[in-house]
């Protein structure tokens, strides 16, 4: 083991600090004077860098320049300024120690109780598209090393990192000091801090050098502890990324408490409904949609019409379902949703008569989603042993996002179809994005009418979406997230007398399933992507 071993008899343990003296060195000077005033109120002294404590000094607090203290002028364009022994010899010693205090003594050594840092803007400076010589400079050395050596030192000096603290200080020195509990917390945000600082360099450095996808960090805070997990023997949480606005953002406006399984389909739904820019409702269960729709062209109340329709594909399977909608919840929609067993409608906002139907379901769970909302460019899925990292499946999203234009699409049997057939095929291409793979999605008139989803061949799929169609299945538009392999799925979906196909292609066997459309005399379209979804 290295370092010192110091005897724990020999500590003098501390608990309520008072403060005598002060380091000031802050690059945001947002309070600062106002701090130093209570500072020199309260007879501290206060030691301060150039323009801070130029910033004081106009203001008429009484500073000792760190250069008076150390003995040597502020050098090389301020990349040395604080980096002393007469400041860190300060802010280290551990006055709990005789010894410590005697070689302060002889070294002429003052000890502070307090250290106020603040870091120069190394992000804002990187932000703004500064050269990569202005952005070196405003790597700050002097600052994190006194933030780190006060932070270490918490059992006898208070640390804090930005004007948001002051208060804290200033309510310390009213009544006597800092206590042991408050610098230990002080030093944990003080290190938290720093590690942070650091790694916006190391961020920067590594884009610099080309290597920024070399390491993957995800930066999430506990926003709140779940009951429990996907099951009831497993722990949970949920964890927010700090400029996320998506599910895990939203306002819980009413019903019980959120779980790990409601967030999943939450999201899903949401996922699913907001991959439509008119009106339109996603009802899931287990993260499979049982009915996606749009409002019908004519609706007196499009987001109601949307949801009585998602609901109509298939009411069984939407008992204790999740639904998203796109649009703000009307009191029709709530109306409609009060009257069916739902676990969580989730929504950008709700008319506030809907609230008030809607809140009387003391179970149903609502959530406001932020007016901002988007997902998270990328997405992690956790292997044992590692972690799979992709962007995100999106339509028409800029970079890398599936293109959803129908122009682009590549007739490969029939004749074009009419605009309404061609409307409901890019409906049922979109809706069908949302289901597990192998996904078959039957619609018919903007509304799913039958959802095959997870099956572990695509065949099974066709069955499923068909008799889950019923007699809808007749006159319908089918969609298939990936192609067929072989004519014999798509053989299944044209006896079930669906009138048009959307699928990506790409099949060895695409002659075959070309083919099999022909004969049944079925427009199929090729969209030249696919939307696999596990
Ligand atoms: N070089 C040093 O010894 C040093 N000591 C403190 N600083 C930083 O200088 C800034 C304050 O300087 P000024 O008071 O001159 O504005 C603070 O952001 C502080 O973190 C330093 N600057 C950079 O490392």
């Amino acid at each position: 083991m290295s370092g010192p071993r110091i005897d724990p008899a020999l500590y003098r343990e501390r608990d309520v600090v008072p403060v005598r003296r002060a380091i000031l060195s802050v690059s945001d000077k947002s309070g600062l004077v106002e701090l130093g005033r209570a500072l020199a109120a309260a007879g501290v002294e206060i030691v301060s860098t150039g323009s801070t404590a130029g910033t004081l000094t106009a203001a008429g607090v009484p500073v000792t320049e760190v250069s008076q203290t150390t003995g040597f002028p502020e050098s090389l364009d301020g990349r040395v300024k604080t980096l002393h022994p007469a400041i860190h010899g300060g802010l280290l010693a551990d006055l709990r120690l005789e010894d410590h205090e005697r070689q302060l003594t002889e070294l002429g050594i003052e000890p502070f109780q307090l250290a106020v840092v603040n870091l120069y803007p190394f992000a804002q400076t990187v932000a703004a598209g500064a050269p990569a010589g202005e952005v070196i400079e405003q790597i700050d050395i002097g600052g994190p090393a006194m933030v780190r050596a006060a932070a270490k030192n918490h059992a006898n000096l208070a640390v804090v990192v930005s004007p948001e603290g002051y208060p804290e200080i200033l309510a310390a020195l009213a009544a006597g000091g800092t206590t042991l509990e408050q610098r230990r917390r002080l030093a944990a945000a003080a290190f938290a801090h720093t590690a942070a600082y650091d790694r916006q360099v190391a961020d920067w450095m590594a884009a610099e050098t080309g290597d920024a996808d070399r390491v993957l960090r995800v930066e999430a805070t506990l926003a709140t502890p779940l009951r429990y997990g996907e099951n009831s023997h497993q722990r949970a949480s949920l964890y927010t990324f700090p400029s996320g606005r998506g599910i895990a953002q939203a306002e819980q406006l009413g019903g019980k408490e959120m779980s790990y399984n409601n967030y999943v389909d939450a999201d899903a739904a949401v996922r699913a409904a907001y991959d439509f820019t008119g009106p339109a409702v996603a009802i899931i269960k287990h993260a499979n949609p049982c009915g996606i729709a749009v409002a019908s062209p004519k609706a007196a109340d499009p987001i109601a019409s949307a949801h009585i329709r998602a609901h109509e594909c298939d009411p069984v399977s939407a008992f204790g379902g999740v639904i998203a909608a796109n649009g703000t919840v009307t009191l029709r929609m709530a109306e409609q949703v009060a009257d069916i067993f739902t676990e969580v409608l989730v929504a950008p906002d709700f008319e506030p008569d809907a609230l008030t139907v809607l809140g009387k379901k003391k179970n149903l769970r609502i959530l406001k989603l932020p007016g901002d909302y988007r997902r998270e460019p990328r997405e992690f899925r956790q292997i044992s042993g590692g972690v799979l990292v992709q962007t995100v499946d999106s339509f028409d999203q800029g970079v890398n996002s599936a293109q959803s234009d129908t122009s682009t699409w590549r007739l490969v049997s029939g004749d074009a179809v009419d605009a309404a057939t061609l409307a409901d095929l890019e409906f049922a291409w979109r809706a069908c994005r949302a289901v597990k793979s192998n996904a078959i999605l039957l619609a018919n008139s903007g509304a799913s009418v039958g959802v095959g989803m997870g099956q572990v061949n695509r065949v099974d799929s066709c069955h499923l979406a068909v008799s889950r169609a019923g007699e809808r299945a007749r006159g319908s538009v089918a969609a298939s997230d990936a192609f067929f392999p072989f004519a014999d799925g798509l053989e299944v979906l044209l006896q079930a007398g669906v009138r048009a196909v959307v699928q990506p292609g790409g099949s060895v066997r695409d002659d075959e399933v070309i083919e099999a459309a022909k004969r049944a005399g079925v427009p199929m379209y090729f969209t030249g992507e696919r939307h696999f979804y596990h």
